[in-house]
């Protein structure tokens, strides 16, 4: 396993003061930024022209979540823009491989995102070429949706072939993710937590990321 991360995603932020959001989250590990382009999701946020301005307001590392598709066309510009990890979906993807090669080749983490209902056993051998993998635990578009459990077993069998991979693989869930339920993900096997609406509806999002943290620490153990 790798350590506890928890990367808040700002899409629950107040986009009008976008800078003064990205310190309220201080104690975050990464700053999860959720790229959606209206056809691989009913719902359209920002694209590498915003992103590039959230890179120059931040030191933080940049986790870029990009719901869009053609990602093999356009998942490397976010590489480009200085991002630590780019996540494409595979749904998206028509060669994954050569995609995540292309992401690392040019300085980035390379990260693969599966939707709810897509099965991760045709990519099992594929996961060494994968900084990490990135389960949604809700169907993405739209922030504060409910966790969806009927993805648990998924991480479990997830995280049997990461550590079967003796790889250290960073295993991420993205979607619901709350004092209620990171504990669950966390047994499950997830070790990086995307948490949007419960850091942003918190009175002091900062205290609310390291409370996450230490409930998945404590349930990884
Ligand atoms: O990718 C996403 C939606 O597609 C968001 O990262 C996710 O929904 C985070 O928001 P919340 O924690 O409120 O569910
Ligand atoms: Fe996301």
């Amino acid at each position: 396993m790798t350590g506890i991360a928890i990367n808040p995603s700002i899409l629950s932020a107040d986009f009008s003061r976008l800078a003064e959001e990205i310190a309220r989250i201080d104690t975050s590990d990464a700053i999860h930024v959720d790229v959606m382009d209206n056809h691989f999701v009913p719902n359209l946020t920002m694209g590498a022209p915003v992103v590039k301005a959230i890179r120059a307001a931040t030191d933080k590392p940049l986790d870029i979540h990009l719901m869009i598709e053609d990602a093999d066309r356009w998942a490397p510009d976010y590489a480009d823009l200085g991002a630590e990890s780019v996540t494409f979906h595979v749904e998206a993807s028509g060669a994954p491989i050569r995609l995540a090669r292309e992401l690392r080749a040019r300085g980035a983490e390379a990260s693969m995102a599966l939707k709810p209902a897509t099965p991760i056993e045709p990519y099992m051998d594929m996961l060494t070429e994968l900084d990490m993998v990135l389960l949604m635990t809700v169907e993405p578009g739209f922030g504060g949706q409910s966790f969806l459990d009927v993805v648990l077993p998924k991480i479990q069998r997830a995280r049997k072939a990461i550590e079967d991979s003796g790889v250290p693989i960073a295993l991420q869930v993205d979607g619901g993710v709350s004092a209620d339920t990171i504990e669950r993900a966390a047994e499950a096997g997830a070790d990086v937590f995307v948490a949007g609406s419960a850091v942003y509806s918190a009175a002091d999002p900062a205290k609310a990321i390291d409370e996450l943290r230490e409930l998945a620490r404590t349930a990884q153990r």
